[in-house]
């Protein structure tokens, strides 16, 4: 008999727990095979529960390969009067000699049951209250855990044990704290890095731990230096929330907001649940349905486009659409004239304003007003009593006036002109043409901030808030039209599939008899119009983030922003219309705001959607930079945040800082390549085109995964094992925010950094 080790030990139930989840994948696996055998095409309601059903398994069978890895990676033995999985032979007593039984949990990245009708926990997952003590006990405050063991795997094997004493068993608070969690805490933060972000489920620290439980149901907001886990922390409480309130977030889904799109890619694979059918990751951007914003380099533009004077700007650039014609205009309508005046388009107009609806919904107010005096102006001319006595028409006859002049199309056109049916995009492009009429009381540099050459389409990151500002402030066609409109989509679709099918139909003859085989299912044999029609409403039955992406007044359940000091006055507005109920966290660091209109203090930026309701959690560990790294990076903080105190550096050393001239850039990279090995390397420049060609021509492979040469903007929140970074005087000169970039660019190593430079360095000296 080999002699157990707890290395063998832990290995055999690793390998129990293997077994369980390839069970289960078995079974999933027959299961969808099954599911997609008994697809029945004739019955739209049973197809799609099939369809949401092989979605959910195939989400399962997902969440099963990526917690594969890993699955298992920490055990405490802890206090609990009804342990489910007893210690065996360890009744210890605290000191006053009662005994205290012990439950033996294994942590993992999700949970097991055994298959038997006990379900006993064989594997609790990480977000379960009942794992948090893994995170939370220390020597000094052991939370009644005795000992706690972190199992290091590779693939699916044990290669290695640490156990830490902490109540009991002789520990005592003054002897070595949390060897263990630093021993697996040091091999995370030096591995090398990867182009997608790994969990951090092994080892969330206590701070980290306690604001991705937060019960707090308002806003929390979460500060820290670079490299403290707030994009880590973010979201790993994003998987907790969907977690706990997993009904709740299912139906309503969570939006989680980050900075630019190579940033979502980053975080994208984090954790399984992530992918789960709730979640929508979406840059600012990107979230108004139907608008691919590029992004917006001039500093002016997002200036002025950013701040909360665009909100009276834009409604006065809607207001411009309310037109009062200069001169009368005349219509004969019935053999009478009547005369549209300037008079009855400013009272109408008038009423319609005080209305105080969106400009859309208050076109019919307007509308009516405007009918309603020409109606009478009419009346007046048709039923004057040449006696002088009362008008001579009924109200049955005025009635019926005001129904023909609101059917003359010319009368209509005319009020259309006066009173247009908007769209935000509409209103922006005229705004962007003639910016110095709906802005008439500002400069000519916010002028300039928001001109655009005629020839310009599209749009950029800047100009969605505001689109989103306007659809708010023009209002949405009322819902009955759009439900009207939805009736008219759907007696198409089912035109569409009864002239698809007679082409079909037609073809089908075609086709055998040019030998086709006749047991060929034919489309036209299985299903007729309406259920072709109705088989494609219900393949639209799409997920709560497919949903909540295509619909721009989608209210979700809880939204996550990451890097959110990069978010404008007008940006806050559209996240903040996104989560009525202000369940958020927001995570950032004003230190790096490179938006000239970003954040530079949270209580001002939050104040108009929460007033002080909100609260501020802080990360103090840095996990990612080396210490000559953060120092160097520390000698800019009072410049960018002098109330901002430095986080603690977790690691002592990496491969250094070294300096190079301006000439000697490849050379650079390629020996930063080298010290990567595996490894990230990023070159973080003011121009990414110019350095891409320089590279490229000194043979460098510019296309490798492994190589990502980017600006300030495009590298915010990612992190690469080595940096090289060139002429940062420029990318300190090169905007107002340029401290607050260069900040950004020297605290994105994990391991070394390397200065290329003609230009005299533009850090203090220490
Ligand atoms: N408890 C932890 N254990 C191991 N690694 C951690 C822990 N917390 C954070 N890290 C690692 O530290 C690195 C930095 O984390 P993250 O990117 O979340 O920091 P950040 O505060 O968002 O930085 P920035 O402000 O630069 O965007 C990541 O590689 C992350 O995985």
């Amino acid at each position: 008999m080999p002699e157990t080790t707890p290395i063998s030990a832990e290995q055999s139930y690793l390998d129990e727990l293997l077994a369980l989840v390839d069970e289960a994948r078995a079974r999933l696996n027959n299961r969808l095979k099954e599911v997609r055998r008994e697809a029945d095409i004739d019955d739209p309601q049973g197809l799609m529960m099939r369809d949401r059903e092989a979605q959910e398994i195939a989400l399962r069978l997902e969440n099963f390969s990526a917690a594969e890895v890993g699955l298992m990676f920490g055990r405490i033995d802890v206090e609990d009067p009804e342990p489910e999985n007893p210690v065996a032979g360890e009744q210890s007593g605290p000191e006053d000699g009662d005994s205290v039984a012990l439950d033996r949990r294994y942590i993992g990245r999700i949970g097991l049951h055994d298959n038997d009708e006990t379900m006993r926990t064989l594997l609790m997952d990480w977000r379960a209250p009942q794992a948090r003590p893994f995170y939370l006990a220390t020597t000094l405050h052991p939370e009644g855990v005795h000992r706690r063991r972190h199992i290091r795997t590779r693939g699916r094997a044990v290669v290695g044990v640490t156990d830490e004493a902490l109540a009991a068993e002789g520990s005592s608070p003054s002897g070595p704290t949390d060897v263990g969690k630093e021993a697996a805490l040091l091999e995370a933060v030096t591995r090398a890095r990867t182009p997608v972000m790994r969990d951090i489920v092994e080892t969330i620290a206590a701070e980290q731990d306690s604001i991705i439980r937060s019960p707090h149901r308002g806003v929390l907001v979460v500060q820290g230096a670079p490299g403290t886990g707030k994009t880590a922390v973010a979201l790993h409480r994003a998987a907790y929330l969907l977690y706990t309130w997993r009904e709740q977030l299912a139906r309503t889904g969570v939006l989680i907001v980050g900075p630019n799109d190579r940033f979502l890619r980053y975080i994208s694979q984090v954790l399984p649940s992530l992918g789960e059918t709730g979640v929508v990751l979406a840059t600012p951007g990107t979230l108004v349905p139907g608008i691919q914003a590029r992004p917006e380099h001039s500093l002016l533009a997002r200036e002025v486009k950013g701040s909360i004077e665009m909100v009276p700007i834009l409604r006065s650039a809607a207001r411009l659409f309310q037109r009062v014609p200069e001169q009368p205009r005349r219509f004969r309508v019935d053999g009478v004239d009547v005369d549209l005046t300037p008079q009855i388009v400013r009272s109408a107009r008038t009423r319609a304003r005080r209305s105080r609806r969106s400009h859309n919904a208050a076109r019919p107010v307007f509308v009516d007003a405007a009918v309603e005096q020409l109606a009478r102006q009419m009346a007046d001319r048709l039923g004057e009593d040449p006696l002088g006595g009362d008008n001579l028409l009924s109200s049955t006859d005025v009635a019926q006036l005001r129904e023909e002049l609101r059917e003359d199309p010319n009368i209509a056109g005319a009020l259309e002109e006066c009173w247009p049916l908007l769209g935000p995009e509409d209103v922006l492009t005229e705004l962007y043409a003639h910016p110095e009429r709906a802005a008439a009381e500002y400069d000519e540099e916010t002028w300039e901030g928001l001109r655009r050459a005629p020839e310009v389409t599209g749009w950029t990151d800047a100009d969605t808030p505001l689109l989103d500002e306007l659809a708010d402030l023009l209002g949405f066609v009322d819902d009955e039209e759009a439900a009207a409109a939805e009736r008219a989509e759907w007696l198409e679709t089912i035109t569409e599939a009864q002239e698809a099918l007679d082409i079909l139909a037609g073809s089908a003859s075609q086709d055998l008899d040019d030998g086709f085989a006749p047991e060929i299912l034919m489309a036209y044999d299985v299903v007729d119009a309406e259920a072709l029609a109705a088989r494609q409403r219900v393949r639209d039955t799409r997920s709560t983030a497919q949903r909540a992406r295509a619909d721009a007044r989608w209210a979700f359940g809880h939204v996550i922003v990451d890097e959110a000091q990069e978010l404008s006055a007008m940006a806050w507005r559209m996240i903040f219309r996104r989560c009525p109920n202000r369940w958020m966290t927001l995570v950032g660091d004003p230190a790096q705001t490179g938006n000239p209109s970003g954040v530079e203090d949270w209580g001002e930026a939050l104040s108009p959607a929460v007033q002080d309701r909100w609260e501020l959690h802080e990360l103090t560990v840095n996990y990612r930079t080396p210490e000559d790294i953060a120092q160097l990076a520390g000698r800019l903080l009072p410049l960018v945040a002098p109330d901002q105190r430095p986080a603690v550096t977790l690691r002592r050393t990496g491969t250094g800082v070294r300096y190079s001239r301006r000439n000697q850039l490849a050379a650079a990279v390629a020996a930063a390549a080298e010290l990567a090995g595996q490894g990230l390397v990023g070159v973080l420049t003011v121009d990414r085109e110019a350095i891409l060609r320089e590279l490229a021509a000194a043979g460098l492979d510019v296309d490798s995964d492994r190589l990502v040469i980017a600006d300030v903007t495009g590298a915010k929140g990612l992190e690469f094992d080595e940096v090289v970074l060139v002429e940062p005087a420029d990318i300190a000169a090169a905007s107002p925010q340029g401290y607050q970039d260069l900040y950004v660019a020297l605290t994105r190593a994990t391991q070394g950094l390397s200065v290329v430079h003609d230009s005299p360095l533009p850090w203090p000296e220490s």
